[in-house]
């Protein structure tokens, strides 16, 4: 049996995909195999002994510490790409809202549930309508910072909606790079995208070299009075730059995910509450792919969307698997075939990967690992936790 505990609400077609006889799955479950969780705060003391992976159903792992899981070879998952669509959706509502005046228009017309004639008040929507006047989007330029799996969504959009598109995103993978628009135009550093954008999107992840990203610095670079819309994550803006720049009219309209306070009310801020996977569509392709990519690797080994481990995947065809995760140092994988060769041990298929500090085998062994072998890997200095599958796990 898996235990797996889950935080946060996890969609319950996620939940489902866990088999009961394999698997204990839930909020109150004590010595957990794995984690599932969304937004949950993570902390390094909830990295119990015997933890093994830790599935984020959803992107930005910000909230796990990723770092201190590596070094107890904790493999951490996510779900690239599986509520992108959800986040398109709502930063091309931001879009709009921050280009024609609905929610002044809506809060106007609700004003006005008093007035029971309808000549009064067709009267007065006609002459009070100038207040709400907004712009269009067609020939307006978005810049977009990060072209990922929601950049890449949020750009296509917005070619189709008429806008001329500024992507930037150094480190674009090639991958993501194939689902970039041929129309969305690179540039080659920051500035150059905010001194051309009417409006800027934010799509990266939260890291240190992110954070703050929109500083004053930054700010000062922006058209003057341009749209600025964060879906990314809170710490991305530097809210007293932000302020500053709201006072002094360089930013006309800031509209993002995240409530900070002292900007909650402001005329010109739009602030939602991190709503950008709350669909019931997202909500279930993250806790699907979250679940099965959890159980693949705890049934089987295999390794898709980690954020700190390799991908690895190796077909079991005979033998017995056994998970090997170790430091990347120089001829750990040497020792452990001379501990199997020292036992007469034949290895059927193997496979070694490494990303960063951190390496990762699986081995098929044609004869059933005892705990002596075990514990002889386990004894190799830069090897991190062994764990045996059986043909059934
Ligand atoms: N509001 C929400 O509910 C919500 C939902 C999903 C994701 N998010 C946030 O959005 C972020 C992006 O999600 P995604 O699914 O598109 O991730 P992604 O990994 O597909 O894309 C992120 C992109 O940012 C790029 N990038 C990294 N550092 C950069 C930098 N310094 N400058 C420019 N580009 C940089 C990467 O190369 C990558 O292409 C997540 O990390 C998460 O924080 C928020
Ligand atoms: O990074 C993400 O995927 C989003 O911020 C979604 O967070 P949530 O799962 O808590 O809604």
């Amino acid at each position: 049996m898996y235990n797996v505990r889950t935080y946060n609400a996890i969609a319950a077609t996620g939940l489902d995909r866990f088999n009961t006889d394999k698997y204990s799955v839930g909020a109150d479950i004590t010595s957990p195999d794995a984690l599932l969780l969304r937004s949950h705060k993570l902390a390094v003391d909830e990295l119990s002994d015997g933890l093994l992976a830790i599935a984020r159903a959803g992107a930005g792992v910000n909230n796990v510490p990723v770092e201190a899981c590596s070094d107890r070879g904790i493999v951490v998952f996510n779900t690239p790409g599986a509520n992108a669509n959800s986040v398109k959706e709502l930063v091309l509502t931001a879009l709009l809202l921050a280009s024609r005046d609905v929610y002044g228009g809506i809060s106007y017309v609700r004003s006005l549930a008093s007035v029971t004639d309808e000549v009064e008040l067709n009267k007065l929507v006609e002459a009070e309508k100038k207040r709400f006047k907004g712009r269009e989007l067609i020939g307006k330029s978005l810049g977009v910072v990060g072209l990922g799996a929601i950049g890449s969504m949020v750009a296509r959009a917005a070619l189709d909606l008429g806008m001329r598109v500024l992507g930037y995103d150094p480190a674009l993978s090639v991958d993501a790079a194939w689902r970039v628009p041929a129309e969305v135009e690179r540039m080659e550093n920051l500035p150059s995208l905010f001194a051309q954008a009417d409006y800027v999107t934010l799509h990266v992840p939260l890291l240190p070299a992110t954070e703050g990203m929109i500083n004053a610095a930054a700010l000062e670079a922006f058209k003057p009075g341009s749209v600025l819309l964060n879906f990314a994550r809170q710490p991305i803006v530097d809210t007293q730059a932000l302020a500053k720049g709201l006072e002094n009219g360089q930013i006309g309209r800031y509209v993002a995910d995240f409530p900070v306070p002292g900007l909650i009310d402001h005329d010109r801020v739009m602030l939602t509450p991190h709503l950008g996977a709350s669909t019931a569509e997202a909500e279930e392709n993250c806790a699907v792919m979250a679940a099965d990519q959890l159980m693949r690797f705890l049934e089987t080994g295999s390794i898709t969307n980690s954020v700190n481990f390799p991908p690895v995947s190796l077909e079991r065809v005979d033998g017995y698997r056994i998970a090997v995760t170790n430091r990347n140092v120089t001829g750990t994988l040497g020792k452990m075939t001379s501990v199997l060769a020292e036992r007469d041990i034949n290895v059927i298929d193997l496979i070694n990967k490494s990303r960063d500090d951190v390496a990762y085998n699986l081995i098929d062994l044609a004869a059933q690992p005892d705990q002596g072998l075990i514990n002889a890997i386990s004894a190799i200095d830069s090897v991190i936790n062994v764990r045996v599958l059986t043909a059934d796990s």
